[in-house]
């Protein structure tokens, strides 16, 4: 039995990790977030990892607000910079596992290839800046067994994401407007989720690894929305629009799509696309019945 500290268990990820955790009986999950568990507060983290004698911990917590990033540059460091450092430091002292989730956000969107692990980061962003430092200050202090995976364009049936918006804008307006010029790959949480469970006892490296994972094939935020409103029979129009008309506040790249095969071949996993993986998370909000026709 490994015991392992989730935190931002109440967020997307953590909550999918939650929700998956009779299928891996052999961990003991500990399940925190800010109000049990504050990250930033090194003492209290490295406390609650001696009491409940902590073997991993896979951190969940973050800050991701990307427009109020951009006003809130200190608090976004603080969690997304400063408390992975400590993290990162209480990992190395005490030989636990560290599973760190990070973001596409870290590169600048001018490639034209997936990007691989081994491209140099060049945020555009605040979110994007202070996750990068929350990287490279894992890279640096460097506990054995610890690893980061970046991940895309998450979403889950919990918490705030582009789907669920998507499905309230659908029910409130006849048509909605959304970039065009942005690509990626979304992930579904559940998937991610269940990635790493199935990992965790893989991992064995003297230096940290970065790893990509996001949901296979590629998509514009516009395409992605008409597959949420296909799927979900919404009478609604989605209309292309490029950044520039949308203008939110946080530059998003234009290029963000990850290359998964490092993932897939290290731990020899299968992914599903980001169509069947979307599907999958609108049934579980009951916006599509079990048995209805895939994507076309
Ligand atoms: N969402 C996305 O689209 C993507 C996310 N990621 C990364 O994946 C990881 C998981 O993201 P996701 O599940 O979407 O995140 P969420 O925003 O859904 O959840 C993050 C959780 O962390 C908590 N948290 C914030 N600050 C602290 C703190 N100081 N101490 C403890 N907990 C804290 C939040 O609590 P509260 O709500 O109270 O602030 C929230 O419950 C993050 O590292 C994120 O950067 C990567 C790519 C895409
Ligand atoms: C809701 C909406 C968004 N958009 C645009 C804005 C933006 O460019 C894009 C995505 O919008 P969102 O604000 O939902 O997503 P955003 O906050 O940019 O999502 C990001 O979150 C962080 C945490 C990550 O790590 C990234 O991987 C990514 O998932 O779609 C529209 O064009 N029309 C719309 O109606």
């Amino acid at each position: 039995m490994s015991n392992i500290l989730i935190t931002g268990s109440k967020g997307q990820l953590g909550t999918e990790l939650a929700a998956i955790n009779g299928q891996f009986p052999h961990f003991k999950l500990f399940l925190t977030d800010t109000d049990s568990l504050d990250i930033t507060n090194f003492s209290a983290v490295e406390n609650f990892i001696i009491n409940n004698k902590i073997d991993i911990i896979i951190n969940c917590a973050a800050y991701t607000n990307v427009d109020k990033a951009e006003d809130e540059v200190e608090i976004s460091n603080k969690i997304n910079f400063e408390a992975v450092k400590n993290m990162a430091e209480i990992a190395k002292k005490h030989a636990l596992k560290l599973i760190h989730i990070s973001t596409d956000y870290v590169f600048d969107g001018t490639s034209q290839i997936p990007y691989s692990e081994t491209v140099l980061t060049n945020p555009k962003n605040q979110y994007g800046k202070s996750k990068d430092l929350g990287e490279k200050a894992l890279l640096k202090i460097n506990p054995e067994n610890s690893i980061i995976i970046r991940t895309s364009w998450l979403y889950a049936v919990s918490g705030h994401n582009f789907v669920k918006t998507i499905l309230k804008l659908s029910k409130e307006r006849n048509e909605i407007k959304v970039v065009n010029d942005q690509i990626g790959s979304p992930t579904n949480a559940a998937d991610l989720a269940k990635v790493i469970l199935t990992i965790v006892p893989k991992i064995d490296c003297k230096n940290v690894e970065i790893f990509h994972f996001s949901n296979q094939g590629k998509c514009s935020w516009f395409q992605f929305a008409q597959e949420i409103i296909k799927i979900s029979k919404r009478n609604c129009t989605v209309l292309p629009i490029t950044s520039k008309e949308f203008n939110s506040k946080a530059y998003r790249p234009n290029f963000s799509l990850l290359n998964t095969e490092k993932i897939k071949n290290t731990f020899q996993i299968n992914i599903p696309t980001w169509q069947d993986a979307l599907i999958n998370c609108l049934k579980k909000i009951n916006e599509i019945k079990e048995g209805e026709p895939k994507h076309s």
